[in-house]
């Protein structure tokens, strides 16, 4: 594939590499940026659909989290089968926020599905059967991340479900450099450059900061959710579930 939805975006040498941003060039090519970059990424937003079918609760809402384009949005909406439910999508990015309406708008279904442009962190969440955070907590400041995961527990009825897909930095260092490696190859693989490579590297250096599992884990007990275990890992490309 060579066409204007290809990601390109770091092909050409850059002067200076510029702290990555979801913009509007971004949005042009995102769906091509992430699979290629995410390994996984079909799999876990899959996943996502029939865990919504399983917890999605009646006369509930469900929320994804930094829900870019909507492709968790659109997987539960064509899952869920529980009656009078509502589906909240949130992202701060307003490029990604137009993108997302029109590629909700072009699909049916029956659960309704609301966009809104905002920082995840001031969304009140309440009544909430299923959260849905595919990697977005990696975008957000570390010392924020515990109050934004215990406002979802609060938010989350007995029983709900948060769905945590993060990029994850292995504890040990001989063990995170080879899943670096797996996860640049795997780009290689894709038809990334080494340029590419680096230079997408150097963008997602300041902006998106990974955790241990263990952190990750802790956070969970700590925000109040009784149950978690990690569901889905390839590399350092991981999701978890945690029960409240
Ligand atoms: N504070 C914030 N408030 C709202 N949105 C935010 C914030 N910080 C970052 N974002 C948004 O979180 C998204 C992260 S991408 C998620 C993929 C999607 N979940 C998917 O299932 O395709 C992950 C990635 O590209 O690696 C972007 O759209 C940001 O604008
Ligand atoms: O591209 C990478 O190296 C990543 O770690 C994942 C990613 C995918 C899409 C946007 C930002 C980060």
């Amino acid at each position: 594939m060579h066409n204007s939805d290809t990601d390109l975006i770091y092909s050409q040498a850059h002067k200076q590499v510029k702290n990555f941003t979801f913009d509007a060039q971004v949005v042009e090519v995102f769906p091509d940026m992430i699979s290629r970059s995410v390994p996984g990424y079909n799999t876990i937003i899959d996943t996502i659909g029939r865990l919504s079918q399983q917890f999605v609760q009646e006369n509930s809402n469900i929320y994804d989290l930094g829900c870019s384009l909507g492709a968790a949005s659109l997987a539960m909406r064509k899952a869920i089968t529980a009656k009078g439910c509502k589906i909240i999508g949130v992202d701060n990015s307003s490029d990604m926020v137009k993108r997302c309406k029109m590629h909700i708008n072009a699909f049916k279904g029956n659960t309704p599905v609301t966009i809104i442009e905002g920082n995840i962190q001031d969304m009140v969440i309440e009544n909430a059967s299923m959260v849905v955070l595919n990697f977005t907590l990696q975008f957000i400041e570390k010392s924020q991340r515990q109050a934004l995961l215990s406002k979802i527990a609060q938010g989350l009825k007995p029983g709900g479900l948060l769905v945590l897909s993060e990029k994850i930095s292995a504890e040990d260092p001989a063990i995170d450099k080879v899943l670096i490696e797996l996860h640049h190859n795997f780009k290689r693989d894709n038809g990334y450059s080494e340029l590419e490579v680096a230079q997408k590297r150097s963008a997602l250096e300041k902006v998106m900061l990974t955790d241990s599992l263990d952190v990750h884990k802790q956070r969970l007990a700590q925000a109040g959710f009784s149950h978690s275990s990690l569901w889905f890992q390839c590399f350092n490309f991981t999701s978890l579930i945690a029960i409240k």
